[in-house]
C-alpha cells in the first residue's frame, strides 16, 4: 500500500503563517503572537520563555558594549575567588593591578572576591581604571569594594565576550574551575584565530607547571595539539614580568623576547630537565 502525499492546499489540515514560520496541524492551533501579547491570563509567565531570554541576552550585550566601548587599553585578569589578603597569590594580584594601572592600562576582573578583589584593589591603589564583570550566581557575593565600574551579567557567555572584546591580553593567576574555564576559552579563541595578537600570561610556575607538563607530555605527544599551540601561553613568577610580558605581547614584541613558554628556549629546557628529575 502506498501513502499519498497530502496536497499543499488541503483545507482539512489546519495551517497558518506566523511571521517567517509556516505552521500546520497542532502547531497551527496555538494562538497568534498578538493574542499572546494582549492576553492578561498567566501574565508574567512570558519572562521565562526563550524569546524573552533572547531579549535579555541582547540587552546584556548592549549594556556591556555601551559601558566598555571607551575603556581604552585594558587587560583581563583571572584568578581564584578564594584567596585572602596576605596570601602570596592575593598580594601578587594587588601588585599586577597596581603595575597595570601605572602603565595607564585598565584592569577587567570578574568583580568578585579573592584574586579578583586583589587586582581591582591594586588598580585603585595605582589610580587606574578598575572594572568588574560580575556574574549572577546562586551564592551571590556582589562586587568587591574596589570595583569602580561594575556590570552584572546573568549569562556567562555574554560576560565572557566582554572579557575578550575589551581586553588586549589576559593575565591568569592561580585558580580553580572558573579560572581554568576562562583560560582555556581564551586559548581556543587564539588557537582558532578568532582573536589575534592576544598574549596570555600565567603567573606561578609551581602552580601551572603540572598543567603545562600534561599539555606537553599527553596532549602534544598524543597529537591532540600542535607544537605551536604551546606558544599560546607564557608562564612567569613575578608581577613585574607578567605585566612586562602581557604589554610586550600587546605591542607585538613577544616573538623577539620569547623562545618558549618559560621566557627562553634555555629556560624552558632547564625547567623540563628539573621536572624530569622528579621535582
Ligand atoms: C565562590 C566565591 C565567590 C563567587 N563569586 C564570583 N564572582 C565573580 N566571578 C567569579 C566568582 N566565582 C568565580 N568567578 C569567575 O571565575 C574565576 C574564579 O573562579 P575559581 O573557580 O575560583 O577559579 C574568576 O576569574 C571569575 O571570573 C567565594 O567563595
Amino acid at each position: 500500500m502506498t501513502t499519498e502525499s497530502p496536497r499543499r492546499d488541503d483545507r482539512s489540515v489546519p495551517s497558518r503563517r506566523k511571521g517567517p514560520l509556516e505552521l500546520r496541524r497542532r502547531q497551527a492551533l496555538q494562538g497568534t503572537s498578538d493574542q499572546h501579547l494582549l492576553d492578561t491570563h498567566g501574565a508574567g509567565r512570558f519572562v521565562h520563555t526563550d524569546p524573552w531570554r533572547v531579549m535579555r541576552i541582547q540587552s546584556e550585550f548592549v549594556e556591556g558594549f555601551g559601558a566598555l566601548a571607551e575603556l581604552g587599553p585594558a587587560i583581563s585578569i583571572f584568578g581564584s575567588a578564594r584567596t585572602h589578603p596576605g596570601s602570596d597569590y592575593y598580594e601578587m594580584g594587588v601588585e599586577i593591578g597596581r603595575l597595570l594601572a601605572r602603565e595607564g592600562v585598565a584592569v577587567i576582573t570578574g568583580g568578585g572576591p579573592g584574586s579578583m578583589e586583589a587586582v581591582n584593589r591594586g588598580a585603585v591603589d595605582g589610580s587606574g581604571t578598575s572594572v568588574g564583570l560580575g556574574i549572577e550566581l546562586p551564592f551571590e557575593t556582589g562586587f568587591n569594594p574596589w570595583v569602580d565600574l561594575g556590570i552584572n551579567f546573568r549569562y556567562f557567555f555574554a560576560r565572557k565576550t566582554m572579557f575578550v572584546k575589551y581586553a588586549h591580553g589576559f593575565v591568569v593567576l592561580p585558580g580553580g574551575l572558573g579560572t581554568l574555564d576562562e583560560l582555556f576559552e581564551a586559548m581556543v579563541l587564539v588557537q582558532t584565530g578568532k582573536v589575534t595578537s592576544f598574549p596570555i600570561v600565567l603567573v606561578g610556575s609551581r602552580f601551572w607547571g603540572p598543567l603545562i607538563g600534561w599539555l606537553k607530555e599527553t596532549l602534544l605527544s598524543e597529537g591532540m595539539i600542535s607544537p605551536e599551540d604551546l606558544d599560546l601561553i607564557q608562564v612567569t613568577d613575578t608581577a613585574e614580568d607578567a605585566v612586562y610580558r602581557v604589554l610586550a605581547g600587546v605591542r607585538g614584541e613577544t616573538e623577539e623576547r620569547r623562545g618558549g613558554m618559560y621566557g627562553s628556549a634555555e629556560e624552558e629546557e632547564a625547567w623540563l630537565a628539573e621536572k624530569a628529575d622528579g621535582e
